[in-house]
C-alpha cells in the first residue's frame, strides 16, 4: 500500500528542481500528480516518464485564469484535488536599493500571489473530498532575511502568512495547510552561476555541512501531504541542515 493511494495532487513547479523530485515520490507512493508548469516541453515530456498515474497542465501560477483551466482539467482527469503543493518560485537578488519595482512586483506575483490562487481556486474542489492538504513552499528568507534578497524576501514571508490564514478559513473543512522553510537545496535556483559565490558561503555555515539534495525536502512534503499528518495544520518545518541556529 502506498502512502498516497487514492490520492489526486497537483504540484506547482514540478517540471523540475524539487517539485520534480516531489512529484516522482507522490507516484511511487501511490497518488495520482498533475505535474503543474509554464514550462511546457520539460513538464510533458517529464509527464510521461512518471506514466499513466502522472499529467502535464500548463500554468502561469500567477495566472487567475490559469489556476480555472488547472482545476477543470485535474478534475477532468483524474477527479477531485486532494493535496496542492504550491511549490512554483524564482529567485531575484538585488538589495532593496537597487530593485526595480516592475522587478519586485513579478516576484511577488509568482512566488505569493500564486499561492493565495492556489489556494482560492483549489478549495472548491478539495471540499469535495472528506480531507485536503495543502503544503506551501517557503525558505529560509521567510524566517529571516539574506542581504540583496529583498523581493524574494517579502515573498516568501507573505507565503507565510497566507499560510497562517488559509489554516483559520480552511479548518472547518478539514483541510490541513502547512508551510515549508528548505535552506540550501540543489537545484537550478542554487546552480545558477549569480548566486555560486552567496550558496558556497550558506552551505559554509550549514551544521550539517552540505547543501541538501531534492529527496530529502520531498520525504518531508510526503508527510503533510498524507493523513499521517492527519492533525497538523499551521506548522512551520524549517529543513535546512541546521543552518538558522546560528540565526536565531
Ligand atoms: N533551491 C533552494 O535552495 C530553495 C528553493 N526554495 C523554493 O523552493 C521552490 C522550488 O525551487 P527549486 O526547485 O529550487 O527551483 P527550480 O528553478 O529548480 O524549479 C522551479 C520550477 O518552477 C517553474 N516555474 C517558475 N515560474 C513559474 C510560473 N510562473 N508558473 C509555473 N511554473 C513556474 C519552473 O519552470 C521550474 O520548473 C521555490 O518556491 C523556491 O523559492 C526555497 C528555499 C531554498
Ligand atoms: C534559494 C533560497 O530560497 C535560499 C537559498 O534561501
Amino acid at each position: 500500500m502506498g502512502r498516497l493511494d487514492n490520492k489526486v495532487a497537483v504540484i506547482t513547479g514540478a517540471a523540475g528542481g524539487m517539485g520534480a523530485s516531489h512529484a516522482e515520490l507522490f507516484i511511487e507512493e501511490g497518488a495520482k500528480v498533475v505535474v503543474a508548469d509554464f514550462n511546457a516541453e520539460a513538464g510533458e515530456e517529464f509527464a510521461e516518464q512518471l506514466g499513466e498515474n502522472a499529467a502535464f497542465v500548463k500554468i502561469d501560477v500567477s495566472s487567475e485564469d490559469d489556476w480555472k483551466n488547472l482545476v477543470t482539467k485535474t478534475e477532468e482527469l483524474f477527479g477531485p484535488i486532494n493535496i496542492l503543493v504550491n511549490n512554483a518560485g524564482i529567485t531575484n537578488y538585488e538589495s532593496v536599493q537597487d530593485i526595480d519595482y516592475e522587478t519586485y512586483q513579478k516576484m511577488m506575483k509568482i512566488n505569493a500571489d500564486s499561492v493565495l490562487l492556489g489556494m482560492k481556486y483549489v478549495h472548491p474542489s478539495m471540499k469535495k473530498g472528506d480531507t485536503g492538504s495543502i503544503v506551501n513552499v517557503s525558505s529560509l528568507a521567510g524566517m529571516f532575511s539574506l542581504p540583496n534578497l529583498a523581493a524574494y524576501t517579502s515573498s516568501k514571508f507573505a507565503v507565510r502568512g497566507l499560510t497562517k490564514s488559509a489554516v483559520l478559513d480552511f479548518g472547518k473543512d478539514n483541510i490541513r495547510v502547512n508551510a515549508i522553510f528548505p535552506g540550501v537545496i540543489r537545484t537550478a535556483i542554487t546552480e545558477q552561476e549569480d548566486t555560486k559565490k552567496a550558496i558556497a558561503e550558506m552551505v559554509n555555515k550549514i551544521p550539517l555541512q552540505r547543501i541538501a539534495e531534492p529527496k530529502e525536502i520531498s520525504n518531508l512534503v510526503l508527510f503533510f501531504a498524507s493523513d499521517e499528518s492527519s492533525y497538523i495544520s499551521g506548522a512551520e518545518v524549517v529543513i535546512d541542515g541546521g543552518l538558522t541556529v546560528s540565526y536565531g
